[in-house]
């Protein structure tokens, strides 16, 4: 039987999902966590994946070639949201960290900066308003203002001086500014690294790190005709607009991203 042959953009969702079922032996399929498989929380600590998740993660990692989360988040939290997924592989702190052979390994470039991210959430602590709230991640610190809103220019504000105090890099997100070690990581190298050998791959996400994985699917497209990118955004009323854009379809929400997942392995 012929092979289907390789859908073009905008894309038709039909043809994606036959194209992906034909080459599962060399497909992966990476999320992003926060906002994509789980729905976003005041309390980032108190966010869940929605329940569909872990399930439909299982099934589609024993359908392809490879499930990967690449997530803002360090691996432990990752690991203690899917700790009964062997099969998924975790990449953390924008792939600063990597779960691998079970532990933690770390890029060796940013060890270096733990203890000044330490001093820096004392620091934030200290000197931002009480209604920020501080999530230290070991090699990065977040500063959010969900809770907040009217606090995001003195947050912005603080956290490029720090960078510039520091020699540090700034990510803003969702109603978040993160502040990281100078060190050349995040999610387009990430991915970048790992569809060379793929012949087809999809990234999901909801945040402007994302974009970076878009634009990766979209340069291996271009350097290999024969590889299949998709480019997934979550909606949302943040920084949905600039994903969606830069996407080849949109899901309404981290339920939606479960169910069109099931869906689409009745094709496989
Ligand atoms: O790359 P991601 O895994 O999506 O990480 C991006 C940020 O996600 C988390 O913050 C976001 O989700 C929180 C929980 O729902 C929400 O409260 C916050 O407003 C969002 O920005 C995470 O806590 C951050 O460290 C990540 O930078």
């Amino acid at each position: 039987m012929a092979q289907t042959p390789r859908p073009t953009h905008p894309l038709s969702i039909d043809e994606a999902w036959a194209f992906t079922a034909d080459h599962a032996s060399s497909t992966t399929f990476f999320f992003d966590f926060d906002g994509v498989l789980s729905p976003v929380t005041d309390d980032p600590d108190a966010s869940q994946p929605v329940s569909a998740v872990p399930g439909v993660l299982e099934r589609l990692a024993e359908s392809v070639q490879r499930v990967a989360i690449v997530s803002a988040r360090p691996v432990s939290f990752l690991r203690s949201r899917f700790a009964s997924l062997e099969r998924v592989d975790l990449y953390g702190l924008y792939g600063l960290e990597v779960w691998h052979e079970g532990q933690v390994v770390t890029e060796p470039a940013a060890e270096p900066w733990v203890p000044a991210m330490a001093e820096l959430a004392e620091r934030a602590r200290a000197e931002l308003p009480s209604s920020i709230l501080i999530e230290y991640k070991r090699l990065s610190v977040a500063l959010h203002y969900r809770t907040a809103p009217g606090e995001a220019s003195t947050v912005e504000r603080w956290g490029h001086e720090q960078a510039e105090r520091l020699g540090l890099r700034i990510q803003a997100g969702r109603m978040v500014v993160e502040l990281k070690p100078p060190v050349d990581q995040d999610k387009g190298m990430v991915i970048t690294e790992g569809v060379r050998n793929a012949g087809c791959a999809w990234y999901f996400g909801d945040d402007m790190s994302d974009i970076k994985a878009f634009d990766a699917l979209r340069a291996r497209e271009a350097v290999d005709p024969a590889f299949f990118g998709v480019a997934v955004a979550v909606a949302n009323p943040e920084t949905g607009a600039e994903v969606s854009s830069a996407a080849d379809l949109t899901l309404e929400s981290p339920d939606e991203v479960a169910s069109f997942l099931s869906r689409g392995l009745e094709r496989f």
